[in-house]
C-alpha cells in the first residue's frame, strides 16, 4: 500500500473531503478512510499525522462513532476537528455535553500565547462553526490555545502527545486562515513537506492505470465534459490504443452536442470516438416516470447496458473508465464514512448491482477545480478545460416530471437562447454552471391580445468552486432581461420565464 503523509479519519461529515482537498493545495498528499478503517491498515499507509473529521453523531450518544482506540496509541501527531475534537476529548476522560447554545457560523477567535499551530494567522481570525455539542471538561494533559465568545475551548492542545483539536472548521472556505491552519498542522508538527502537485498525482495515476489494466482493454464513458476528457486523457497517456472511448446519445442531450462532441475529440484526443445511438432505449425507459431518483436510477442503469452491450463487439474489454468526482460520490452514496444519500449521481449510485465491468475513475477523490488543473497538466486544450458542467442525465432531471421528445425540444431552444446570451455577454467564463430548466407549471399569460396557458422556464445561473456548495450569480438585470425576452418570444408554449434565487444548501444546482 502507498506511503500517505496525512491521513483522515471520516466522521461523516459533508466537509470531510474538503479536509484532503485544502491539504493538498498545500502541496501534502492526504487521502480519507472510513472512522472504521482497521488498526494495521492505517499502519499500512505509515502517515506522518491523522486528522478525524468533523460528523453529525454526538460522541456521548448511542449511535456515537468510535475508530479503533488503537489509534490513540500510534505515537504519531494527531488533529482532532469539530467531533473529533470531541472524540479526543471524550477518549482521555474529558466530558462533552450538548450545549444550550448551538454555534452555526462566523466567530471570532482569540489566541492564548503563541502557538506554532496559528503561526502567520493571528489574533481576531474569522473561523466557522457548526455544532451542537461542546467540550465541558478538558482531560488531563489538554490545555485551551485558543477561545472566542461561545467557545471557551475553540482549540485545544496536548503538547507531549502532538494532540490538537478545533472546535470550529479549518477545512471550510469561510474560516478565513483555515488552509493555512492545517498546513501548519502538517509542516510544524508532523514534519511534512509541500512537495505534492497535480503533475505527480497524473504520474501516479497513470502507473496505477498501466499496473491494473495489464493487455486488457478499456471503455471509456465519455461525454465531451470536462470530467470524461481528462480521464481519456490519462489512459489514452498509460495504455494508447487499448482505450475505447464511448459516446452515448441518450436523447437526453442539448442541441447540436452530439456533433460537437464528435468534432472536438477527433481534433483534441486523436483518438476514435464511438458513438451509440440509444436515445429511443433511454427516452422508451423514461416515459411515465416522474420521481426523480427513479429518472436517476433508470438513467444509469441504462448507461451501463448501454456500454456492455458495446463491449461486447469488442475484444477483451473488461474495465469501465468514468469520469467520477467525489462531489458524484459523496451526494450519492455513503463514501467512506457516515454520511447522508443527497442524489444518486447516474455514474454512482445508479449503477445496477449487476454490472460485470471493474470501475476505473482516477478523479474519484478529487474535486472539479483540481480536475481542471490536471487537464491542463495533460495538455487539454482551455476550452475543453472550462466548459460548464453538464450532468449525464442531462435534460432528463431537467425536466420537471416526465420527459418526453415535445418537452425535450423547448427545453433545447430555451437553453440555446440563455447560453447565447451569456457567451455574448462574457457570463459563460464568469460563472460556474448555467442552464435553463423546464417547470412544468403552467400559468396564464397575454401575447398580441390572446390569452395564453403556457409552460414556465426557469434560468439558473450559479457561482461555485467544486460543486459542493453554490451561490445563485448576480447577473445584471438587463441580461437577464434579455434571455427572458428571448425565450418567451422565440420558444413557443412558454409564456413565463423566472430566475433561480437559491443557494446550495439548502438548494441543490440541478432540481432533480
Ligand atoms: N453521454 C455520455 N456518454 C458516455 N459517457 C457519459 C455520458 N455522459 C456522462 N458519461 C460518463 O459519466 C461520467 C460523469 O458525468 P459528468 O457529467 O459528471 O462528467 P463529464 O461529463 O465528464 O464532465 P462535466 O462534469 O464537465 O460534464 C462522465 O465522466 C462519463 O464517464
Ligand atoms: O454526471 C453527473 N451525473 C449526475 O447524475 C449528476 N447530478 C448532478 N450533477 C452535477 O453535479 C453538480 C452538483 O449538482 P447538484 O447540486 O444538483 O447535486 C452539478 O454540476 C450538476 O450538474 C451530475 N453530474
Ligand atoms: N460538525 C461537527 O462535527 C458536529 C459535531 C457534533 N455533532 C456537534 O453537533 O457538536
Ligand atoms: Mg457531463
Amino acid at each position: 500500500m502507498k506511503d500517505v503523509p496525512i491521513l483522515v479519519l471520516d466522521f461523516g461529515s459533508q466537509y470531510t473531503q474538503l479536509i484532503a482537498r485544502k491539504m493538498r493545495e498545500n502541496g501534502v498528499y492526504c487521502e480519507i478512510v472510513p472512522y472504521s478503517e482497521p488498526l494495521e491498515a492505517i499502519k499500512a499507509r505509515a502517515p506522518k499525522g491523522l486528522i478525524l473529521s468533523g460528523g453529525p453523531a454526538s460522541v456521548y450518544a448511542k449511535d456515537a462513532y468510535y475508530p479503533d482506540s488503537g489509534v490513540f496509541d500510534l505515537g504519531i501527531p494527531m488533529l482532532g476537528i469539530c467531533y473529533g475534537m470531541q472524540l479526543m476529548t471524550q477518549h482521555f476522560g474529558g466530558s462533552v455535553v450538548a450545549a444550550s447554545h448551538h454555534e452555526y457560523g462566523k466567530a471570532e477567535l482569540t489566541l492564548e500565547g503563541n502557538h506554532i499551530l496559528f503561526a502567520e494567522t493571528g489574533c481576531g481570525q474569522i473561523v466557522w462553526m457548526s455544532h451542537g455539542d461542546k467540550v465541558e471538561h478538558l482531560p488531563e494533559g489538554f490545555e485551551k490555545i485558543a477561545t472566542s465568545a461561545n467557545s471557551p475551548y475553540a482549540a485545544i492542545a496536548h503538547e507531549e502527545k502532538q494532540f490538537y483539536a478545533f472546535q470550529f472548521h479549518p477545512e471550510v472556505y469561510h474560516t478565513e486562515q483555515g488552509s493555512r491552519l492545517l498546513k501548519n498542522f502538517a509542516k510544524y508538527i508532523c514534519g511534512c513537506e509541500s512537495t505534492w502537485n497535480m503533475g505527480s498525482f497524473a504520474k501516479e495515476k497513470i502507473e496505477e492505470i498501466r499496473a491494473k489494466v495489464g493487455s486488457k482493454k478499456v471503455l471509456c464513458g465519455v461525454s465531451g465534459g470536462v470530467d470524461s476528457s481528462v480521464v481519456a486523457a490519462l489512459l489514452a497517456e498509460a495504455i494508447g490504443d487499448q482505450l475505447v472511448p464511448v459516446f452515448v446519445d441518450n436523447g437526453l442531450l442539448r442541441a447540436n452536442e452530439r456533433a460537437q462532441v464528435e468534432a472536438a475529440f477527433k481534433v483534441r484526443l486523436g483518438v476514435e470516438l464511438i458513438t451509440v445511438d440509444a436515445s429511443d432505449i433511454f427516452l422508451e425507459r423514461l416515459k411515465g416516470i416522474t420521481e426523480p431518483e427513479q429518472k436517476r436510477k433508470i438513467i444509469g442503469e441504462t448507461f451501463i447496458e448501454v456500454f456492455e452491450k458495446e463491449a461486447k463487439k469488442h475484444n477483451g474489454i473488461e474495465f469501465l473508465a468514468q469520469g467520477t468526482l467525489y462531489t458524484d460520490v459523496i451526494e450519492s452514496v455513503s463514501v467512506k464514512g457516515p454520511s447522508k444519500t443527497i442524489k444518486s449521481h447516474h455514474n454512482v449510485g445508479g449503477l445496477p448491482e449487476w454490472m460485470k465491468f471493474d470501475l476505473i475513475e482516477p478523479l474519484r477523490e478529487i474535486f472539479k477545480d483540481e480536475v481542471r488543473i490536471l487537464g491542463l497538466e495533460l495538455g487539454l486544450p482551455k476550452e475543453m478545460i472550462n466548459r460548464h458542467p453538464f450532468p449525464g442525465p442531462g435534460l432528463g432531471i431537467r425536466i420537471m416530471g416526465e420527459v418526453n421528445r415535445e418537452d425535450l425540444e423547448i427545453l433545447r431552444k430555451a437553453d440555446v437562447v440563455m447560453l447565447e446570451e451569456l457567451r455574448a455577454t462574457g457570463y459563460y467564463e464568469k460563472t460556474w454552471q448555467a442552464f435553463t430548466v423546464l417547470l412544468n407549471v403552467k400559468s396564464v399569460g397575454v401575447m398580441g391580445d390572446n390569452r395564453t396557458y403556457d409552460n414556465t422556464v426557469c434560468v439558473r445561473i450559479v457561482e461555485a468552486t467544486d460543486g459542493m456548495t453554490a451561490t445563485f450569480a448576480h447577473i445584471p438585470h438587463d441580461i437577464l432581461e434579455n434571455i427572458s425576452r428571448r425565450i418567451i418570444n422565440e420558444v413557443d408554449g412558454i409564456n413565463r420565464v423566472v430566475y433561480d434565487i437559491s443557494s446550495k444548501p439548502p438548494a441543490t444546482i440541478e432540481w432533480e
